[in-house]
């Protein structure tokens, strides 16, 4: 139970406002599929580069060349590795998806419906997500219910620290202008609702049936953002 109003929500993206299929059934094998033609001709951009250089330094892989680094991150996108470069350049790789038409963001109805309300209901709405910021921007751009992105203030990712550390919860509340007891965070992942509880924030669980939640969580869990009392921060 929060005891400050909430004044913004801080929500997750996979397994919160999209199911976690989407992701690994749709955007990975687009990104899995395009990522060698992709890094063949793009190397030598500075933002491309850079994303292969620090998959060379997080592998400790110096010797690698563009092919090796791209094989490395495929076998990265099939362990699911939260890793930032591999998410950099996936979200390169997705922006040309969207903006062509043949990827389009698939976030719940009841996400879009509810957003809206909490929005004109005052609140601020943000995005913390290991997928990158360009990555949230795309999915939120370019969905089945149109551009979502005029809804939200601002966007996250592993950039501000891991979202298993409650430090980087605690970073985010200062970036954004808030206390962390004034801001819910949502999310499908216990170990993320922790960090967020234990930096200060209200938070909620999301269980859309696609990860098992431990049933000795004592964070409240709902089925989707219709049972969320976001003011309240607590389930409706
Ligand atoms: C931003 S859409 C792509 C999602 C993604 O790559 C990812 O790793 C999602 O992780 P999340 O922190 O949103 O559960
Ligand atoms: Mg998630």
């Amino acid at each position: 139970m929060s005891t400050s109003p909430i004044r913004a929500v801080l929500t997750d993206i996979e397994g919160t406002t999209s199911s976690i299929s989407f992701v690994k059934d749709v955007l990975f094998p687009y990104a899995r599929s395009r990522l060698k033609d992709f890094v063949a001709e793009h190397a030598a951009e500075p933002a491309v580069a850079e994303a292969l250089a620090e998959a060379r330094d997080l592998a400790k892989r110096p010797d690698l060349n563009a092919e090796e680094t791209a094989e490395l991150l495929a076998a990265w996108i099939d362990e699911d590795r939260k890793a930032k470069p591999l998410k950099s350049l996936q979200g390169m790789i997705w922006e040309d998806g969207y903006r062509s038409g043949v990827l389009k963001g698939d976030i719940y109805p009841d996400v879009v419906e509810k957003l809206t309300a909490w929005k004109a209901d005052g609140l601020s709405l943000y995005v913390y997500s290991s997928g990158s910021v360009l990555a949230q921007k795309l999915i939120f751009g370019f969905t089945n219910a149109g551009d979502l992105t005029p809804l939200f203030s601002g966007y996250f990712d592993t950039a501000i620290g891991s979202k298993l550390e409650a430090s980087s919860y605690i970073a985010i509340a200062a970036e954004i202008g808030f206390s962390p007891s004034e801001i819910l965070f949502l999310s499908d992942n216990t170990k993320e609702l922790d960090a967020a509880r234990d930096a200060g924030m209200a938070t909620i669980g999301l269980d859309r049936g696609e990860v098992v939640i431990p049933p000795d969580t004592t964070h409240p869990i709902v089925t989707d953002f219709n049972a969320i009392d976001a003011k309240a921060g607590t389930v409706a």
